[in-house]
């Protein structure tokens, strides 16, 4: 019996946003805590729309920790396979500096994180088993032994005939260097039903500077991947399909507060409507619609749009 639509494996942490943006990170004073961590966010985005969620991750037992899983279980996560960490290990931190909106960066606290110390034996099959889909985000894959257990969750996906998302999600203060990365995104994407990333973090994957949506198509079709979703920022995102069809997302208008965020709410919304039984096509316009709300607002997590929110915004642009 599947429990969950969705249970996503990996970090969540703290975002501190500037409040003065505009400005230099030099010059900000105020910042504004949300729950962050891509996958916390993608889980945080699905179940604001209406699907059932769980999540397998690793935080501290202070402030921030508690903070993080209260957060959690209000939007309606199951936080029960959240492991507390025991060993002084503390969140991620990520410092955003909105400088215009199209000049955003993140100053990431990531040194001996708890979301990295997530131990294989506290990955359980019995939990995996209640998903129809499991989100592995790339960054879980960055060191031991939270790399051992995003690689037995795949596992035992597979096993459980759970569908695997990976959501290539690359953040470089986390790896050691570029062969590394693509060692093991490949080894995750190979084994995976979906994969989404930006054009960039395929380039990783392949461990290429400029490779092209045909060829890594061509390459990861050899092997599980049904639908390959890659993300060309503003200028809209593709996704394409084992069977050969290709399907273009453009980007809707938005008031642009910020860039980040993006992803994370395309994914949760795209995730949603395939959930959903909607097409292809539709999905790619979900996510497309819930990434232009978000980056017009504060946040990523809290900023996740509601259903009716991304169909109105669909609504008004149609033509
Ligand atoms: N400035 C924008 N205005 C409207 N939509 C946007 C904008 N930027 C991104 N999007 C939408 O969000 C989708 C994902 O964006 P992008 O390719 O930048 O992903 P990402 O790099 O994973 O995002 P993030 O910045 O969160 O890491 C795009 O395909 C597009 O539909
Ligand atoms: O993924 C992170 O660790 C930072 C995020 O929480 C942040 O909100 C962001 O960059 C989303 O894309």
């Amino acid at each position: 019996m599947t429990t969950y639509d969705l249970i996503a494996v990996g970090r969540a942490c703290i975002d501190l946003n500037a409040v003065e943006y505009n400005r230099p990170m030099e010059e900000t004073e105020t910042f504004s805590k949300y729950v962050g961590g891509s996958p916390a966010n993608i889980a945080i985005g699905a179940s604001k729309l209406g699907l059932s969620c769980g999540f397998i991750g690793k935080i501290p037992d202070d402030q921030h920790g508690r903070f993080i899983s209260n957060y959690m279980s209000e939007v309606g996560i199951d936080t029960s396979q959240m492991a507390i960490d025991k060993n002084g290990h503390k969140s991620g931190l990520a410092f955003t500096e909105i400088l215009s909106p199209s000049e955003c960066s993140i100053l990431m606290y990531r040194d001996d994180v708890a979301d990295l110390y997530l131990e294989p034996s506290e990955v359980d099959e019995e939990y995996i088993k209640q998903a129809k889909m499991l989100v592995v985000s790339g960054t879980g894959l960055a060191q031991s032994p939270s790399r051992e257990a995003v690689l037995k969750s795949v596992a035992l996906a597979r096993k459980n005939n759970v569908k695997v998302v990976f959501e290539l999600d690359y953040r470089p203060y986390t790896w050691k260097n570029a062969e590394e990365v693509s060692v093991y995104y490949s080894i995750v994407a190979e084994q995976s039903d979906v994969v989404i990333g930006t054009r960039d973090e395929f380039n990783m994957l392949e461990n290429v500077t400029e490779g092209n949506n045909d060829k890594t198509v061509a390459y990861l079709f050899q092997h599980e991947p049904e639908l390959i979703v890659i993300k060309h920022g503003v200028e809209g995102s593709y996704a394409y399909t084992k069977e050969g069809e290709t399907f273009r997302g453009k980007a809707y208008k938005s008031n642009v507060l910020k860039t980040f965020g993006a992803g994370d709410s395309y994914a949760a919304a795209f995730l949603y409507a395939l959930s959903k039984g909607k097409t292809i096509q539709e999905a790619l316009q979900y996510g497309s619609a819930s990434a232009a709300i978000v980056v017009s607002k504060h946040s990523s997590s809290e900023a996740m749009p509601t259903v009716e929110q991304i169909e109105a915004l669909m609504e008004e642009q149609s033509n």
